[in-house]
């Protein structure tokens, strides 16, 4: 006879029953299994990384968040080598070969979703834009506004902006107070590129009102810090940023607009009713980027749409100013941090002056001719390149191989440009120590190969002639205009990481240089 204890039992109650008692303990249990998992059942298994990184991508995560990744990514190097497995399906490259290998055109690796996290979401430009053939679209509309050729053009107004600065730099030089300059390299950026007299021909204000107007400039770094934390777990941006819910909520819940993104988009619709109005794109004479990408729409209209300006317009924000302010404000930090490299600068370019090679505003090609300055640039731009995060993307499907070594498909494979300036195979065996005098004593040419501060390949950044422009004559021309003096040698600059190495707190006295 069965007793009535048995009629109620069933196997799968008391399995339920285990696991409603023994909740949290199992669920633990799962993410530690899973972490082994992923640790231990991998073609990856046996590669060298911190605990962490092996089955999870917590060790990734956790670095972005402290603001450092750049200088973790460094150190991981030197602790493990040049290959390590940066999570369980990740591996992070530190030769300029394996880069070389990652980020070449035609070799069928794609950007991995990381760039997904980064606005416009639904409208990607070409940072943003992880569908190749729809990359190549944009990219091959957008090549003419950003050659050199185009940008040469704009050299008047970017001129306006140089006065503009060298007008507010001369008030610290006659009154002897001291300035920080990281603050007015970061404000000419944004006035001349982004929404400044290149990109829009709108001047935003940043150095006539002498601050980060409306914010913008704090609000881009929020933004940013949040696309490259959220970008190391992609599908977190699905709980956040892209939560379906997230509209319906109250609106002191969502963050608001950002007030630069809205000018922007402003523009586009007010130069587009213009060429409906009187058939020109141009806010005025000039062929802005803007312009040309709206001249470039009203030639293929299906094929290169509205949304499409409005993305490579929106990119330019984005990508452009704090990558220029950044690099402009580590050379003049690396320079006036060691008083022989920046006499001898100082020297090259007082003597270029006296011997009549500089016009009144140093024009590209003669801050090209300066080699010294050439030099000082360039190991500004090995030692503490602007972009502080990978470069991520996918193995191709059939898998590659990778400086000598074979990868599954579908891995991802990333290099980190501070990691990957810092390999003492290409560099030397000082490739810590900022030395311009490198540039002139080996292959320059050579060189050049391994500097991945533009990143490379198909997705080599499209502005960097326009950086290079800019960085060309504005440095220089401060330098031949003022004598700058560190207030606080050695102290370092404050930064975080938040996609770019955002940086403040180099204080100076400037003098200006005899007549
Ligand atoms: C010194 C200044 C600059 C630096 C150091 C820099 C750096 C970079 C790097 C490293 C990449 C590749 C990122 C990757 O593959 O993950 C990139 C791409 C890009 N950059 Fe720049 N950039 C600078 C200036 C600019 C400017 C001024 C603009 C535009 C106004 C711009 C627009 C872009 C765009 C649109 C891409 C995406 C290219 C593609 O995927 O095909 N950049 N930049």
């Amino acid at each position: 006879m069965n007793h009535p204890e048995h009629e109620t039992y069933s196997p799968s109650y008391g399995a339920l029953s285990f696991v409603r008692s023994n909740f949290l303990i199992l669920t633990v249990c799962m993410i530690i299994g899973r972490f082994f998992y992923r640790r231990h059942v991998s073609p990856l298994a046996d590669l060298p990384g911190p605990f962490l990184a092996s089955g999870s991508r917590l060790w990734k995560f956790w670095s972005v968040l402290r603001g450092h990744t750049e200088t973790d990514k460094v150190n991981m190097h030197k602790k493990y080598g040049p290959i390590v497995r940066l999570g369980p399906d990740e591996v992070a490259f530190a030769s300029p070969n394996a880069a070389a290998d990652i980020l070449a055109v035609g070799k069928g690796y794609t950007k991995t979703d990381f760039y997904t996290c980064f606005p416009m979401i639904d409208n990607p430009d070409i940072f943003t834009e992880i569908d190749e053939n729809k990359h190549a679209k944009l990219k091959r509309y957008s090549v003419v506004p950003y050659s050199l050729n185009s940008m040469g053009k704009m050299t008047k107004y970017v001129e306006n902006v140089e006065n503009e600065l060298a007008g507010k730099l001369d008030k610290f030089a006659d009154s002897g107070r001291t300035c920080d300059l990281t603050d007015w390299l970061h404000w000419f950026s944004f006035d001349d590129q982004l929404l400044g007299e290149v990109a829009f021909s709108v001047r935003f204000g940043f150095l006539e009102k002498e601050c980060d107007v409306g914010g913008c400039i704090a609000g881009i770094d929020e933004i940013q810090f949040y696309d490259g934390l959220i970008g190391q777990v992609p599908p977190l941006d699905y709980l956040l940023r892209r939560n379906p819910i997230l509209p319906h909520l109250p609106s002191w819940f969502q963050s608001p607009p950002l007030q630069i993104a809205v000018m922007a988009i402003g523009e586009v619709m007010k130069r587009k009713a213009a060429v409906e109005q009187i058939g020109s794109a141009y806010a005025d004479d000039r062929a802005d980027l803007l312009g040309q990408l709206l001249e470039a729409h009203a030639k293929n209209p299906d094929e290169f749409t509205e949304k499409n300006v409005i993305a490579v317009a929106f990119g330019a924000i984005g990508a452009g100013s704090d990558s220029t302010a950044s690099t402009m404000q580590s050379f003049f930090y690396l320079v006036l941090n060691h008083p022989n490299v920046y006499s001898k600068l100082e020297s090259e370019i007082l003597t270029a002056e006296k011997e009549g090679k500089l016009s009144q505003m140093v024009s590209f090609s003669e801050g090209q001719a300066l080699p010294y300055f050439q030099a000082c640039l360039n190991e500004a731009m090995r030692i503490r390149p602007a972009l502080g995060l990978e470069y991520q993307r996918f193995v191709p499907k059939g898998g590659a191989t990778i400086d000598g070594k074979q990868y599954h498909g579908g891995m991802r494979a990333s290099v980190n440009a501070w990691a990957l300036h810092r390999d003492q195979n290409a560099w030397g065996k000082d490739a810590d120590v900022f030395r311009p005098e490198r540039w002139l004593e080996g292959d320059a040419k050579a060189m050049e190969r391994n500097m991945y501060q533009f990143g490379g390949g198909r997705h080599l950044c499209i502005g960097r002639n326009l950086a290079l422009l800019q960085m060309n004559k504005l440095l220089p021309q401060l330098i031949r205009r003022y004598h700058f003096e560190i207030v606080h040698p050695g102290r370092p600059l404050k930064h975080h990481t938040t996609f770019f190495v955002v940086q403040k707190g180099l204080e100076v006295r400037l003098r200006k240089q005899a007549q």
